[in-house]
């Protein structure tokens, strides 16, 4: 785990029994078994290349989030089939899907991201908490397009390390930060795909006013997809008045009767 001295204590939570996790999980398969199985993978399907050729069009390029549950929120949807939220996302115009495979905290499972992926077209964020090479390389074997790097979980090293392995798999790398400190550290990096979480972690609260803080530093060639807190047409008009054409949206789908339905209804 990090030693940053700033990382939210609920990350630090998170990332302690995930720690666990990854090592029970290294100890049913190695890392060199799980290497074994990447010819086997999927094909990546390119995750930034889906956002832009949405955006190309006029159009936002919405990441569609699949929880069942968050921290903050407790649980957000009973009825959750990964599968059939997948294919209503696809009709709904998703670009790409984002799945929590996180158990703990979110009630997620690495069978859900499996389950979406071949349930549909869009490609795929693994949405996890990712500190170990291992978790990278699990990512590409279930499928995964993209992996989350979240700056303010990771130091340079790491941070830098893991950006590269996930981009040697092929896969894109979504770059989350959410203030400017991390977001100088994730144009440091290279990152071509920055995720400002407009969610505080210290007190859970959302505002728009983060992205639209940041937005201005982020250079041009840099996809920024605003993230978190996103819930009626309005928010998404205010942030694509500033030129925010990327949006990841979780709760206000996954709290709709119709995932997918209530996704063009905000975007349409
Ligand atoms: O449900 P919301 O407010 O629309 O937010 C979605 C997404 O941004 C949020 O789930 C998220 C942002 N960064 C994360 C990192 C890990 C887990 C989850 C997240």
């Amino acid at each position: 785990m990090s030693g940053l001295p700033d990382t939210p204590d609920i990350l630090r939570r998170i990332i302690a029994s995930k720690v666990e996790r990854v090592q029970e999980r290294r100890r049913q398969i190695s890392a060199s078994q799980l290497e074994s199985q990447l010819a086997d993978a999927p094909p990546v399907r390119g995750f930034r290349a889906a956002l832009e050729a949405r955006i190309a069009v006029g159009q936002a390029g919405v990441i569609a989030e699949i929880k069942k549950a968050s921290p903050s929120k407790g649980v957000l949807r009973e009825d959750f089939d990964p599968a059939a939220i997948a294919r209503s996302y696809a009709r709904g115009g998703a670009a790409c899907l984002s799945v929590l495979t996180e158990a703990d905290f979110f009630a997620g499972a690495d069978a859900h991201l499996e389950q979406a992926r071949t349930a549909c077209h869009c490609p795929v964020i693994r949405k996890d908490f990712i500190f170990d090479d291992y978790q990278v390389l699990e990512a590409r074997v279930l499928g995964a397009d993209c992996v989350l790097l979240i700056v303010a979980a990771l130091d340079d090293a790491q941070l830098s390390a893991l950006y590269q392995r996930a981009r040697s798999l092929g896969m894109d790398v979504l770059v989350e930060v959410h203030d400017g400190a991390e977001l100088d550290r994730a144009l440091r990096l290279g990152g071509d795909l920055i995720g400002i979480n407009n969610r505080d972690l210290r007190s859970f609260e959302t505002t728009l006013e983060t992205t639209a803080r940041l937005a201005p530093s982020v250079p041009e060639g840099v996809r920024l997809v605003t993230e978190s807190g996103i819930h009626t047409r309005d928010d998404v008009a205010t942030m694509r008045a500033r030129g925010i054409d990327a949006f990841l949206v979780g709760e206000a789908f996954m709290r709709a009767e119709s995932p997918g339905d209530r996704l063009a209804e905000l975007f349409d």
